[in-house]
């Protein structure tokens, strides 16, 4: 996948994140494992719990409410829900009109033109669409910016969310929500065969941590191959078949199941509900 080389624009020198869940706790892991000074990044959480340990875990400036972690930022990372974001935005779009620092969106669904609308015209802005694997670096991000960023603030943009894995930039903002279809909701389908690999081993009597144990392994095994082989996924599954063996027997009964269609539909639905989810909280 795309990425950007080594030769990284520095980060903006004060980024907040507007929301400390999951995802702001898993891009802000990657900042700080990356070299970020902590003293760089503020936080508005306004979950007691959550800003204590973002504070105990990563060392960064935690506050309750958005506006005051926005003041004096140089970067503006958007991570609360779909359905708040317009709230958030309310709140901080004076600061944010004063200042105009760029803004990054991680939230699925809601468009640029939403954004902009809700914070002031000529705002640089970047909508993006990370994933959970960001968590352990291995994240896949898609992002999109609008004209009133620069070739610069782009490039800032990339290197805050590319300290969590891989990036690629989007090329029309309707295929955002195919990104998040494909990207950001995809660890859970991966999850979901994990489990049902596991369950099947189970019901055939292999002892459940066993099964587990094999299940994640050899998903962890084939992601491997897929990113350092080097050779597309159907030259992968293919040497893995033998003419007549049990993977074969497994394939046609994936087949007969229609699992390219069911998969087809899953990510349809996803993208739907994408583009759902900005005209829900718009
Ligand atoms: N979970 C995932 O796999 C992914 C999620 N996303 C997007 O990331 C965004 C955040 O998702 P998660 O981290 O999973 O959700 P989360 O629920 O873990 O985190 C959102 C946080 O925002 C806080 N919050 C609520 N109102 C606030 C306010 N007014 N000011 C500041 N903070 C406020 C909440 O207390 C919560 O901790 C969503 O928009 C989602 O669409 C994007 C990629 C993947
Ligand atoms: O399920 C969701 O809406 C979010 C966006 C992508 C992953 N989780």
């Amino acid at each position: 996948m795309p990425s950007l080389p080594d030769s990284r624009p520095p980060i903006p020198t004060r980024i907040a994140f507007i929301g400390g869940g999951n995802m702001a706790r898993s891009l802000i892991g990657a900042l700080v494992r990356g070299g970020t000074p902590a003293t760089a990044i503020a936080v508005a959480e306004p979950n007691a719990e959550l800003r204590g340990a973002l504070a105990r875990d990563f060392g960064v400036a935690v506050h309750d409410h958005a506006r005051a972690a926005a003041e004096a930022a140089d970067a503006l990372v958007l991570a609360v829900k779909p359905q708040v974001l317009k709230d958030v935005c309310a709140e901080i779009a004076a600061t944010v009109a004063a200042a105009r620092p760029l803004v990054i969106s991680i939230a699925a669904g809601i468009r640029i033109d939403q954004l902009a609308a809700w914070l002031g015209a000529g705002v640089p802005i970047v909508r993006s669409m990370p994933n959970t694997p960001a968590l352990i670096g291995a994240g896949a991000t898609g992002m999109i910016a609008n004209d009133d960023a620069s070739a610069a603030q782009r490039a800032q943009a990339q290197a805050i969310l590319g300290a969590a894995g891989a990036t690629v930039w989007i090329e029309r903002e309707e295929l955002m929500d195919t990104v998040t279809a494909l990207s950001g909701s995809g660890p859970a389908y991966f999850f979901l065969l994990v489990e049902a690999l596991e369950d099947a081993a189970v019901a055939q009597g292999l002892p459940r941590a066993t099964a587990r144990a094999l299940a994640t392994q050899t998903c962890f095994g084939a992601g491997r191959m897929l990113v350092e082989d080097g050779e597309p996924p159907t030259v992968l599954r293919e040497r893995v078949t033998s003419p007549g063996g049990t993977t074969a027997a497994a394939l046609e009964a994936f087949a007969n199941g229609n699992l390219r269609a069911l998969v087809a539909d899953a990510v349809a639905a996803a993208t739907t509900r994408g583009k759902e989810l900005s005209e829900r909280y718009s």
